[in-house]
């Protein structure tokens, strides 16, 4: 199945705080950010599916009428750091989870771990529907975890690659992918 994975537009956030499940706005350019987006697409897709998130929301609204919205597309849940400044998050707290941000957990959030499990989740059971192109509307976090599956990578090589806000990223899916990855948290 033809993925294509899209990443949202810039949101409306202070530069330096901490961010994930936080409910954001867009920017207010936020229309000829969508048209640059849409610009990269290819005509039909088959399905459209998106994170809840408005940041994702209003793009996927943008881009069509028919969508299905799932929570497992949502951002990383930083818990307790949500919309804190990084500078007033506890030094030794961030160092303790950055040392191993695979498998340590942020405090009443999640782990990479437990992130790609949600992650993996929603994407075997898409790729065996009866799709050729499916457009899926989401995060940062989440494209890394799926490109770490399609490319054999740990999940702790998964920020290696630039990834910016209205990125597209097209992948070929299947759920012998989704399972092969034995690396995924060497
Ligand atoms: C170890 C780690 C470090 C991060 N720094 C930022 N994010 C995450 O939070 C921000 C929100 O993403 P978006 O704008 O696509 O919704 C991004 O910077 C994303 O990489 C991180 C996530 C993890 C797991």
């Amino acid at each position: 199945m033809e993925v294509y994975l899209i990443r949202h537009t810039t949101p409306h956030i202070e530069k330096g705080v901490c961010y994930g499940q936080s409910d954001l706005d867009l920017v207010e350019t936020y229309i000829e950010e969508f048209k640059t987006v849409e610009s990269k697409l290819p005509g039909e897709f088959d399905a459209y599916y998106t994170s809840p998130l408005k940041r994702c929301l209003n793009l996927t609204k943008h881009l069509t009428e028919d969508f299905s919205t799932d929570h497992r597309l949502m951002e990383f849940n930083f818990g307790d750091w949500e919309m804190k400044k990084w500078d007033d998050i506890p030094k030794a707290h961030i160092d303790q989870w950055m040392k191993d941000f695979v498998n340590v957990m942020v405090p009443s959030g999640e782990s990479m771990a437990t992130m790609e499990e949600r992650v993996r989740a929603f994407f075997t059971e898409l790729v065996v529907k009866e799709y050729d192109r499916v457009a899926v509307i989401t995060h940062s976090v989440v494209i890394r975890i799926v490109l770490c599956h399609v490319e054999g990578l740990p999940l702790k090589r998964a920020f290696e690659r630039p990834l910016d806000y209205g990125d597209v990223v097209k992948v070929e899916l299947d759920d012998q992918i989704l399972r092969a990855n034995k690396k995924l948290n060497a």
